[in-house]
């Protein structure tokens, strides 16, 4: 079976976790636009849905899924994403989109992450995917400089804008041994807006095509 086979089989059985009436945080990718279309089959059984990126908010537009702002909702009961890698304690590193920000705002106010991955994206230990870093745009330099100091090898993600009008680096060369620790270094840099390592909060459920990882 093929990668792409794969997402759409974890799209299929994420939906199994939407609780009819509620509010769906959705995830960006190409794993999520299965999601996004399987949950265009049951807009009229969900509220509403909360976005990661404009491009999964056309997405479900385009399904007729009506997109409402974080801010107007409590917490939220649950978010679907991908992930470009994930380790054994379903500890992941997101951003391949450039959309980490605000998948990892939307992670934190959800009470359940469901992750879908590929089997290819299963890994021992994080890093081998350069792990993306939103930064300020006038503190790039500076911001690579203190990741190089730390043992990363940056590279700037040219020509990219986030959503929120940032930039990326990349993060070559890491071995990822201590997510949560590196995670929280990265994060005092300053001039970082986010660290793809969702490592302090990681998914609760791993889907690895139709299968759930233990
Ligand atoms: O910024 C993008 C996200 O973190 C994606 O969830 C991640 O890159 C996986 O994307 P895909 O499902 O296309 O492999």
């Amino acid at each position: 079976m093929d990668r792409e086979q794969q997402k759409r089989l974890a799209a299929q059985r994420a939906i199994s976790y939407v609780e009819k009436g509620s509010v769906v945080g959705v995830g960006t990718g190409s794993t999520v636009a299965y999601f996004i279309d399987e949950l265009g089959k049951m807009r009229d059984e969900i509220d509403c849905a909360v976005s990661s990126s404009e491009r999964s908010t056309e997405l479900l537009r385009e399904r007729g899924i009506r997109v409402v702002d974080l801010n107007s909702v409590g917490t939220v009961p649950l978010y679907v994403d991908g992930a470009d890698e994930c380790d054994g304690h379903k500890r992941l590193i997101k951003g391949g989109g450039a959309a980490l920000t605000r998948e990892k705002i939307i992670a934190a106010a959800s009470e359940r992450f469901v992750c879908m991955i590929d089997p290819a994206k299963r890994v021992d230990v994080l890093g081998k995917f350069p792990l993306p870093v939103e930064v300020i745009p006038m503190a790039r330099s500076y911001v690579a400089r203190e990741i190089v100091k730390r043992g990363g090898q940056p590279v700037w993600r040219e020509g990219v804008t986030t959503d929120n009008g940032n930039w990326v680096l990349d993060v070559h060369n890491l071995s990822i041994v201590d997510p949560v620790g590196l995670e929280r270094e990265f994060n005092q840099i300053v001039g970082v807006v986010c660290v793809g390592l969702f490592a302090a909060r990681p998914a609760d459920i791993v889907l690895i095509g139709d299968q759930l990882m233990a």
